[in-house]
């Protein structure tokens, strides 16, 4: 059977999701969550030309090194001077107080010498000096936040900014995640002798979280038909379900046996990609399928690759992962007809950042990738890489925080 390219399968993966509805959050509980509608600005920011320093308002031409203004009131921030400035005169003024009328530069405080009402320049300052104008940061209908953004540290500060406590956002598509195998257990729970502790469902849910969506873990099922299915039905309202394990051709990977029996329209099975060839997608109802490898780090890659983009599609936001190009340490040999996705750690080279492979590639090994920084993407039937080549990098740190 050949395998479909990756490129092909997200693509083909994609094709027909649309954003779940909207859901109105606080603002302050909407973190991770993504904006389904332009947020524009409500005001503008500042909304009057604010003082930027601590100081003297003043008419930049009365500041010649030794004039003496008199202070004739004082501005705060919350607090404005109302009258105007006239020649010769200044208010005293801190950071963030409307400048009042008549003055258009700001005299640092370091940069005067007080006595009672009586101000010494001692530095000249220019026009415009310290003064951010009205609307410098932002003006009122303003769209600054898109829709289809994840509102993140630096999207909260800005929405609060606009004045937006209260935002709409794209409904958190629900996933159901199944691990299959005879020989797991949940964390916690003490394996028997052929038995190991079952890692993925936890992984995946972490990253459905760390994705907006809503993680509905429903265990460990062991390698049987009827199991897989009645384990499957806890999915039955969900967006996505994740099986994870028995996706490959042994006589115990039984999940597209069992939930064909239940309707799964396969659409792929099987990627050019190294680690994660056995990835399955198909339909079963309403619910997207997605059957991962069991492999611990294949799981997460083809998370990574698969699972990220249709709950971010999902949510209407972009979710292909960013790359970065990095200079590669070491030679890489020529790579066969599967994408690879080598674990790497970035290193320095004479100042510049390179990446190096880790030695050992086994797509069972979770504390190598706990110890790597990157992924390197090799196209299928790229040729040998030199050391200092090119290559185009993943960020773990970033990809799979
Ligand atoms: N004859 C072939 N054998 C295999 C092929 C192949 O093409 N031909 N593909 C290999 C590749 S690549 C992978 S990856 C695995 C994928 O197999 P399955 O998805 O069927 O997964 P399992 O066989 O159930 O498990 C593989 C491995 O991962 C461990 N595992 C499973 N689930 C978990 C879990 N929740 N937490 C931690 N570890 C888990 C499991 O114990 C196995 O060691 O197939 C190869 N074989
Ligand atoms: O998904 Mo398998 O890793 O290619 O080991």
């Amino acid at each position: 059977m050949s395998l479909i390219s990756v490129e092909d399968a997200v693509a083909r993966m994609l094709a027909g999701v649309t954003r779940r509805g909207e859901d109105t959050v606080p603002l302050a509980k909407a973190r991770g969550r993504v904006l389904a509608c332009d947020l524009s600005a409500k005001r503008n920011q500042p909304p009057f030309r604010a003082s930027a320093m601590d100081g003297y308002a003043v008419r930049a031409e009365d500041t010649a090194a030794g004039a003496v203004l008199r202070q004739i009131g004082e501005a705060r921030a919350g607090s404005h001077f109302s009258g105007t400035i006239g020649t010769g005169e200044t208010v005293r003024i801190f950071t963030g107080a409307p400048v009042p009328a008549g003055a258009n530069a700001i005299l640092i405080q370091e940069n005067a010498r007080a006595d009672g009402e009586c101000i010494e320049v001692l530095e000249p300052v220019a026009a415009g000096r310290h003064i951010r104008a009205a609307a410098f940061d932002f003006r009122e209908g303003e769209t600054l936040l898109p829709a289809g953004r994840r509102i993140g540290t630096r999207e909260t500060a800005l929405a609060a900014a606009m004045n937006h406590a209260v935002i709409a956002v794209a409904q958190r598509p629900i996933v159901a995640i199944l691990s299959t195998g005879d020989e797991l257990v949940e964390p916690g729970e003490e394996p028997g002798p052929d038995q190991i502790v079952s890692s993925n469902g936890m992984a995946i849910a972490a990253m459905v979280a760390a994705c907006g969506g809503v993680a509905r873990d429903l265990g460990v099922v062991i390698d049987d038909k009827q199991a897989i299915v009645d384990a499957a039905a806890g999915a039955k309202d969900a967006d996505i379900l994740v099986v994870i394990g028995g996706a490959s051709v042994g006589d115990h990977d039984l999940v597209q046996p069992a939930l064909s029996e239940k309707g799964l329209k396969v659409d792929f099975w099987r990627v050019a990609m190294r680690p994660g060839k056995p990835v399955m997608f198909g339909t079963l109802g309403r619910t997207r399928v997605l059957g991962l490898p069991g492999n611990p780090v294949s799981a997460l890659i083809c998370a990574l690759v698969f699972l990220k983009p249709l709950i971010a599609a999902m949510q209407g936001a972009e979710g292909t992962e960013q790359t970065r190009l990095l200079p590669l340490a070491a030679a890489l040999p020529e790579v066969g007809d599967r994408q690879q996705y080598l674990r790497a750690r970035f290193i320095d080279c004479l100042g510049r950042t390179a990446v190096t492979v880790a030695d050992d590639q086994d797509s069972s090994l979770l504390a190598t990738l706990a110890r790597c920084d990157a992924l390197i993407i090799r196209p299928p039937f790229a040729p040998e890489a030199k050391a200092g080549d090119v290559v185009s990098v993943i960020d773990l740190a970033q990809a799979l925080s």
